[in-house]
C-alpha cells in the first residue's frame, strides 16, 4: 500500500506500575535447573474438534483463531489440571526478526515466536469472562516456534492472514485442528501459576510450557510480520511485531517439570 509502514519497536502498552496482587505475573524465564520434577503430573489430555473453529480476528495485539466454546467439544484436561478446560482461542507472539519474539524463555533463551492455546475452566465457570478473574480459571499451553522447515499444518493459517491485515478485521476460518500445531511430544512440559500477558493481566492462568518446539519456515513467520497493529483508517500504519510482554519476576514461585 502507499501508506508508510513503520516497523519500529512498538511498545505494546505502557507497563502498568502495579497489578492488583502482582505476585504471579507472566511471562517468566524458566531456569531449568531450578524447576522441580513432579511425578504426580499426569500426561495432558487434548481433545480438539476442528469443527469448532470459527474465525480469525486481528485484535490489534495479535491475531486470534477463535473457537466455539459454548459446548465441551474442544477440551484440555490432565497434566497439572484438576478440572476440564475448554479451548476458546489460540494466538501467537513474535519479534521483528528471528532473534527474539517469544514471551517465555528457557534459561534466558528466547525463540522467534510463541503459540498460546487459551482454555477456560468449564467445570467451574460458564463463560471465559467469569473464569478470567479466578485463580484457577484459565489454562494456557505455550509452544515455542523455531525457524526451520515449513510447517504444513500452519500453511492454511498463514494463507488466511492477508485477509486480517488491519486491526479489527475478521475472516471466517473453519475446520482447523489446533492439535496440528502441537509438538509430537506433549508429555514433557513445565508448569507454573501465572497471569495473562496482555491486559487485563489477571492472575488466573495455569501455564503449561512445552519443552519441545515446533518448526516453521522463515517465510511463514514473515507473513505474521506483514500484519498491522493499526486499523485501515489510521494514517500511520505500524507493523505488528514485538507483540510480547517483558518478563516478570518469579516472586518465589516454583516451576514444576513433568520430566526429569
Ligand atoms: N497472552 S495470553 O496470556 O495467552 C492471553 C490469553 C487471553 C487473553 N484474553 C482473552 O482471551 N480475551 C477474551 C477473548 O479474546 C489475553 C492474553
Ligand atoms: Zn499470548
Amino acid at each position: 500500500s502507499s501508506k508508510l509502514v513503520l516497523s519500529q519497536v512498538h511498545p505494546m502498552w505502557q507497563e502498568p506500575l502495579a497489578i492488583p496482587g502482582g505476585d504471579r505475573q507472566s511471562p517468566i524465564d524458566i531456569v531449568v535447573r531450578k524447576s522441580i520434577f513432579d511425578p504426580q503430573l499426569r500426561p495432558l489430555k487434548v481433545q480438539y474438534d476442528p469443527r469448532t473453529c470459527q474465525q480469525i480476528w486481528n485484535n490489534g495485539y495479535s491475531f486470534l483463531v477463535e473457537y466455539d466454546d459454548t459446548t465441551d467439544k474442544s477440551t484440555l484436561k490432565g497434566g497439572p489440571l484438576e478440572d476440564q478446560f475448554r479451548l476458546c482461542q489460540f494466538h501467537f507472539h513474535w519479534g521483528e526478526n528471528n532473534t527474539w519474539g517469544s514471551e517465555h524463555s528457557i534459561d534466558r533463551r528466547l525463540y522467534p515466536a510463541e503459540l498460546h492455546l487459551v482454555h477456560w475452566n468449564s467445570d467451574k465457570y460458564s463463560l471465559f469472562e467469569e473464569a478470567v478473574i479466578e485463580d484457577n480459571g484459565l489454562a494456557v499451553i505455550a509452544v515455542f516456534l523455531k525457524i526451520g522447515k515449513r510447517h504444513e499444518g500452519l500453511q492454511k493459517l498463514v494463507g488466511a492472514l492477508p485477509a486480517v491485515r488491519h486491526k479489527d478485521s475478521v475472516v471466517e476460518f473453519t475446520k482447523f485442528d489446533p492439535a496440528h500445531l502441537l509438538p509430537e511430544n506433549i508429555d514433557d512440559y513445565w508448569t507454573y501459576a501465572g497471569s495473562l500477558t496482555t491486559p487485563p493481566l489477571t492472575e488466573a492462568v495455569t501455564w503449561i510450557v512445552m519443552k519441545q518446539h515446533i518448526e516453521v519456515s522463515h517465510d511463514q513467520l514473515a507473513v505474521f510480520r506483514s500484519l498491522l497493529f493499526t486499523s485501515a483508517e489510521e494514517q500511520l500504519q505500524r507493523s505488528m511485531v514485538n507483540n510480547f510482554r517483558v518478563q516478570q519476576v518469579l516472586k518465589g514461585r516454583t516451576v514444576r517439570s513433568s520430566f526429569t
